[in-house]
């Protein structure tokens, strides 16, 4: 799926849907005032009327929202409604389960017609025109699929690119699909025993399980953290980033008009203090958490006092390795994925690239010429290919970050500057050249810390050996990659890379199918694949007695 991605943030879309059917074709128009809390299948404001906070909308700077944070009566409210979901959820069988879910997906891809088309069709269903795969014109009126509205909603939440705000969609639904389909699977064990005995194992739900997500993929990760929970037959009480609060909301939308059970997928929204609540409250049996390294070990902290079992999804600080033998062209494409997605703003970023003295020169080149081609803008044009970052105080961090690595002696090849793009409305956002740094050093800043923006640090190499010590000389161990045409080499290598996810001769594709977590101080437990079943369900062993009971007494 990323695959696709790789090759049109190289060119724009050949047919880009025409701008006069998107519901919003560009930013600035959009004020978000309906509520973004859900429990017990609802929209709920919060009565707690301190401490709001604003919520802008990174491509333009303007205020988008206010968010509500929720309190402990808010938060209990949600627990509780999660409670009883659970106790209807966690009795249907997997099958069952893997209808709604299999629904809620269907729902994510369907159409979303507006109030009055819906009125319209009920008098003369008729589909007059396919306007290709977001839209469709029926008696007149425009309707546009669930999955654009979100991924029109996360752009403007988030300010990355629609392009890669619809492939997060996919991702979330994909991973539904895949849960969905494991639902039915869940299995125990049978063991004989003498004398006719015998055990077998339960694979149970845990209960409530809290989700806290980040703000760099706000919808996708509420799906990454909900489809495996639910799919054990828990419930759950999720907590978006403050920063980005609004299209986990539509996620519990889906679900609900899915027929999930009222409670099943809850939102509250807050910061650290609605964060801390959920993972301390006596009816959370588990907490799910994508974030930094720091929050990661207060969460662990927290959830030690009730010993309650933890998925960390922390971040990183990622290496890839370009060998002397690789394919260029897929090597610099591999690197402009492993930096820029998102903003850079992505957890498994390869951002330490080590590139073999002999190829250096070239690579670098290449890369350049591509990194100043990278068309920055609004993010809700289709051409657009980089978006802004997330909120002032991160662009100004990130920025930071580059001034530091000039301090220290790296060179700026090019990018690493706010960016102001003509269109007067987006004056205020949150913008910046992609950047490109060489001459840098394993002490310096920038390759030691998570920079978290789209700020590459180029290294150069000359051994296998050497390469490998210093890809692993990190706490972190989220990711890795290696571009080479020796299969031989590319293996060897991969076994001694200390990082959960690694690839070859590719960089950042996230198949729902294949587990996805780090090492080290990266994270605990995976998200994605069949292992994740485990992070969210538990053994009951149960002994069958056939016979006697063999009292010692
Ligand atoms: N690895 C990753 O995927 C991500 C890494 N980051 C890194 O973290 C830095 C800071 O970004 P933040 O959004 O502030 O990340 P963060 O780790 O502070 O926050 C992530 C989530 O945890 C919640 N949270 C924060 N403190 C908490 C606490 N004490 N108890 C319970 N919940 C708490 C936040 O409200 C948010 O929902 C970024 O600059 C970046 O370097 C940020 C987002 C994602």
């Amino acid at each position: 799926m990323l695959q696709s991605l790789a090759l049109s943030l190289l060119r724009p879309p050949a047919s880009p849907v025409p701008a006069a059917v998107r519901c919003v074709s560009s930013s600035g128009s959009v004020k978000i005032t309906v509520p973004l809390n859900f429990w017990a299948g609802e929209r709920r404001t919060s009565p707690v009327k301190y401490n709001k906070e604003n919520v802008y909308e990174p491509a333009t700077g303007r205020v988008l929202c206010q968010l509500e944070p929720c309190g402990s009566t808010e938060v209990h409210k949600a627990v509780e409604a999660a409670k009883t979901a659970f106790d209807h959820w966690s009795r249907m069988s997997g099958m069952e389960r893997a209808r709604i879910m299999i629904q809620a997906a269907h729902i994510i891809e369907a159409l979303a017609a507006p109030l009055t088309l819906k009125n319209e069709l009920k008098q003369k269903p008729r589909v007059l025109v396919d306007l290709g795969c977001h839209c469709l014109l029926i008696c007149g009126f425009i309707a546009q699929r669930r999955r654009e509205e979100i991924a029109e909603m996360e752009v403007i939440d988030n300010g990355k690119s629609i392009t890669e705000a619809r492939l997060d969609v996919d991702s979330a639904r994909l991973c539904i699909e895949f849960y969905a389909g494991l639902a039915s699977t869940l299995a125990g064990q049978h063991v004989q025993l003498p004398g006719g005995s015998f055990a077998y194992t339960r694979r149970e739900p845990l209960g409530v399980c809290a989700g806290i997500g980040a703000w760099n993929y706000p919808f996708q990760i509420a799906a990454w953290k909900s489809a495996p929970a639910l799919a054990c037959g828990n419930s759950m009480v999720f907590k978006p980033s403050p920063v980005t609060p609004v299209t986990a909301v539509m996620l519990a939308e889906v679900y609900a008009e899915a027929g999930a059970p009222e409670g099943l997928f809850n939102v509250v929204q807050g910061g650290q203090e609605t964060g801390g609540l959920l993972c301390r409250h006596p009816d959370v049996a588990k907490v799910s958490f994508t974030g930094s390294v720091p929050t990661g070990k207060k969460i662990m902290e927290m959830a030690s006092e009730g010993v309650k079992p933890v998925t960390l999804e922390l971040g990183g600080k990622s290496p890839l390795l370009i060998f002397e033998d690789a394919d260029m062209e897929n090597a610099v494409r591999g690197a402009l994925m492993a930096n820029f997605l998102s903003q850079g703003q992505v957890c498994s970023n390869g951002t330490r690239v080590f590139v073999h003295k002999e190829i250096l020169p070239k690579f670098v080149e290449e890369v350049v010429k591509r990194t100043r081609a990278i068309e920055i803008g609004d993010p809700l044009q289709e051409s657009t290919r980089m978006g802004a970052l997330v909120s002032r105080p991160h662009l100004e961090k990130v920025l930071s970050f580059v001034d530091q690595a000039k301090q220290e002696g790296a060179t700026v090849l090019c990018g690493g500057e706010p960016f102001v793009p003509a269109d007067p409305q987006l004056r205020g956002g949150y913008y910046m050249t992609p950047c490109v740094l060489a001459d840098c050093t394993d002490e310096m800043t920038c390759v030691k810390e998570e920079i978290f923006g789209p700020v590459m640090s180029v290294l150069s190499f000359e051994s296998e050996d050497e390469a490998l010590q210093r890809a692993n000389d990190t706490t972190m161990g989220l990711a890795a990659g290696v571009f080479t045409r020796d299969v031989t080499r590319a293996h060897r290598v991969v076994e001694r890379l200390k990082a959960g996810s690694c690839f070859i001769n590719n960089y950042n594709i996230t198949p729902v199918e294949v587990p996805f977590g780090g090492f080290k101080t990266s994270g605990i437990g995976r998200e994605n694949g069949q292992v994740t079943v485990e992070h969210y369900s538990q053994l009951k062993t149960v002994f069958v007695e056939m016979g006697d009971v063999d009292s010692l007494f």
